[in-house]
């Protein structure tokens, strides 16, 4: 029944005003009205289409997503969008793309570490596409171990050139995403020498391919790494490998202006302002051949990780969500068992065990939403100190986006997969959006920094905070609750001193801090103004369930070390089974305030109608299988079989 809405019913049943709810997420009324308009331009162009995805070859699929970002970049400039409206043309489009890679970190790296005069040369360029950049870090050999890449950049005074050379086969890069077969420039990461001596891993700018015919440049090998994961969308990302070959780039190539930090404005209507507005020297190459370091923190130089893994946790809440809204709506649609006298069967979103499963999943994608806002503040209060030399923070600011980084892909990775589950058999099928979303998202678990040893680093400066407790140095900002933990103050331990025997429970600890500071982020948002009807009492409701979810899969910990007492775990287990009910009426409206078109969602279970049956009918039988009734080998390998021919077929 087309243009009937199934799911009107559920949507009356709301306790709250969605269109204000809507407004929550979206961030401001001016994001909610950018996102709005976005997302309705792009689902009504066909030339955006993407149901037909799955069914395309590698190549096919590949050449798909180029005219796509072509498409994408011509409306952009045909209707005179904005910045943000671009970026919000990128998102809704959904398809991973060279583009991410050039304006998520390429664009980014240059306006954060290049000098003046560098930005000047290559960031019109880029802006306009002229260039295609990416950003060529890791090498077949090593990833996470940044200190350990082996491409060399060698400084030849005589010529007033560095020489870029891969020395052997596992200084090869291997990874960067628009490397394959798109980029013309990259961001290239090598180890510096300059006068024999080694000053650890700097940028470079690399022209990569010739700008007329596409051809590398010599001493280039260059190529795709091959298929990926799920055999979906993520591999229309042209994953590459780089060999350098004695490459020579002229000394003004060097990123020299090492503070990668990117100042990100929000003003009061959280309009996003992205400048590059700081000017700290960490090294530079003169013209002798001189190596000059100031004396700025040599982490500035991972700065631009810093950058791009805030945006990444606040990415996490869109894809979490994204999920939580199929799973949502579908629950409200499917029913199995318990009809009554010829009745219908009881909708599946009424089963106390999917709302155990569901329910926390809508409580994170909020929660994240609410910490991802506050880590982009962090970001632009980390990016104003150091811009007046106060490098205090820097190092709290590290830990929470590689902390949070690690936190939210984890639980979005793992979330996008319930889901699936939660959806029964129909969700395994790629109609439900859920096998390609999980495809492309689980990635972020490893990328811009592998989820444990990200942890790992929050374990390390949690250690270093512990073993300061005693000083006169106190911890402040999110660290300060620490020394209301008794225990906490009476340790008197080392970062070093059996770190990597119990690195196993430090990471434990991380996660805890890190889930310390998603609730209490959770909090502080309910704390501000929240128009709307019955708005902030069902955010109030999520964060409830988010907090006590949290303690009720951790009660052996919380009982273990006398934080809570059985009577409490037994409370806080029943408190959670009414906050379900509290929110089982809302459920629907608060997916639905997530505002996403059926265009985007990419799924028949989680259409805004809920008109599931028809439609997965109709989708199945647009299979290029069922283009014929008889399948092609049925002559070579099916009839023989049935005939008993098999032994003489030829096969
Ligand atoms: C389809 C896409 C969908 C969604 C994406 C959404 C949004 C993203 C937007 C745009 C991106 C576009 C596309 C994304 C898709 C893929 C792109 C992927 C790109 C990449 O993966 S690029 C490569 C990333 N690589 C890494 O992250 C490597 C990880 N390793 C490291 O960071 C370091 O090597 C490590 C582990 C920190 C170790 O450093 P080191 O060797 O120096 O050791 P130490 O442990 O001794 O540390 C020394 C000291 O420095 C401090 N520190 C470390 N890092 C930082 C930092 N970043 N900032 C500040 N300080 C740092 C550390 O704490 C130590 O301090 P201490 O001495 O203890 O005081
Ligand atoms: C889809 C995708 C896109 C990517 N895009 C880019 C890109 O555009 N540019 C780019 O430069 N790179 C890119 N990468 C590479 C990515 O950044 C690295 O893969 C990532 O940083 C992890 O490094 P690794 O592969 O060396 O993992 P490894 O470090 O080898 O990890 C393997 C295992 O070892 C463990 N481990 C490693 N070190 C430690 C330790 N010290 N202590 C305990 N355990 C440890 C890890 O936890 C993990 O379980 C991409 C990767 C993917 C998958």
């Amino acid at each position: 029944m087309e243009g009937v809405d199934h799911l009107a019913h559920e949507r009356n049943k709301s306790e709250f005003d969605v269109d204000a709810m809507k407004i929550v997420w979206a961030g401001s009324p001016h994001a909610f009205v950018v996102s709005d308009r976005i997302s309705k331009l792009v689902a009504s162009d066909p030339g955006f289409r993407k149901d037909n995805r799955s069914t395309l070859s590698r190549k096919e699929l590949f050449k798909n997503t180029l005219r796509k970002a072509a498409y994408a970049w011509k409306t952009i400039i045909d209707l005179h969008l904005s910045e943000e409206e671009a970026a919000k043309l990128r998102f809704y489009v959904d398809e991973p793309a060279f583009t991410d890679v050039h304006w998520g970190m390429f664009i980014p790296a240059i306006k954060g570490q290049g000098t003046e005069e560098q930005q000047q040369k290559w960031l019109p360029l880029a802006y306009k596409m002229q260039i295609i950049g990416c950003y060529a870090q890791t090498e077949l050999g090593h990833g996470s171990n940044v200190q350990g890449l082996e491409t060399t950049a060698t400084f030849d005074p005589q010529t007033d050139e560095f020489i870029i050379h891969s020395p052997t086969l596992t200084s090869s890069k291997w990874w960067p995403g628009g490397l394959g077969k798109v980029a013309t420039h990259a961001i290239a990461y090598a180890l510096l020498i300059v006068g024999g001596r080694e000053q650890g891993v700097h940028g470079f700018i690399v022209q990569l391919r010739s700008l007329e015919d596409h051809s590398p440049l010599p001493g280039m090998t260059v190529g795709d790494i091959g298929m990926k994961f799920g055999n979906g969308a993520y591999n229309a990302m042209d994953n590459g490998v780089l060999r350098f070959d004695h490459v020579r780039i002229p000394r003004n190539q060097m990123l020299m202006r090492c503070a990668q930090y990117t100042c990100l404005c929000m003003p009061s209507d959280a309009k996003l302002i992205l400048e590059p507005c700081i000017l700290i020297r960490v090294s530079q190459v003169t013209c002798e051949g001189k190596y000059k370091q100031s004396d700025v923190p040599r982490q500035l130089v991972y700065g631009a990780m810093l950058y791009v893994r805030q945006t990444i946790v606040a990415d996490a809440s869109c894809a979490l969500s994204r999920a939580v809204c199929i799973a949502t709506r579908y629950s409200a649609v499917r029913r199995q068992f318990g009809s009554q006298n010829g009745g219908p069967e009881t909708q599946v979103i009424d089963y106390k065990t999917q709302q155990s499963r569901l329910f926390p999943l809508l409580a994170s994608a909020y929660a994240f939403r609410f910490v991802g806002e506050w880590l982009k503040w962090l970001y632009a209060d980390v990016t104003q100190r150091l811009q007046a030399n106060d490098f205090s923070t820097l190092p709290e600011a590290h830990a929470c986006t590689a902390g949070l980084k690690s936190l939210t892909t984890t639980a979005t990775a793992d979330g996008i997969e319930e889901c699936r589950k939660l959806c029964g058999g129909h969700g395994y099928l790629c109609s439900s959006g859920l096998p390609e979303l999980f495809a492309v998202y689980v990635p972020a678990c490893t990328y811009e920094g592998e989820n444990t040893v990200l942890l790992l680093q929050v374990a390390r400066f949690l250690m270093k905070t512990v073993s300061q407790l005693g000083s006169s140095k106190k911890p402040v900002g999110t660290i300060a609750y620490m020394t209301r933990v008794e225990h906490l103050m009476q340790c008197r331990c080392g970062v070093q001193r059996g770190f990597a025997e119990l690195s196993a429970d430090l990471v434990e600890a991380a996660v805890a801090h890190c889930q310390l500071l998603v609730v209490s982020k959770f909090i502080e948002k309910l704390q501000q103004e929240i128009p709307g009807k019955g708005v902030k009492q069902q955010l109030e409701v999520l964060c409830n369930i988010y907090a006590l979810f949290l303690l009720h899969k951790h009660q052996g910990d919380f009982l273990s070390t006398g934080c809570i007492t059985p009577k409490h775990a037994a409370l806080a287990n029943d408190e959670l089974r009414s906050l379900y009910s509290q929110v089982r009426p809302n459920a629907i409206a608060l997916v639905d305030a997530f505002n996403y078109t059926d265009h985007y969602l990419g799924s028949i279970l989680g259409c805004y109608d809920g008109n599931v049956y028809p439609k997965l009918y109709e989708a199945a039988w647009k299979d290029p299988l069922n283009e014929s009734v008889v399948p092609d080998g049925y002559h070579q390998y099916i009839r023989p079989l049935l005939k008993q021919e098999i032994r003489t077929a030829r096969l």
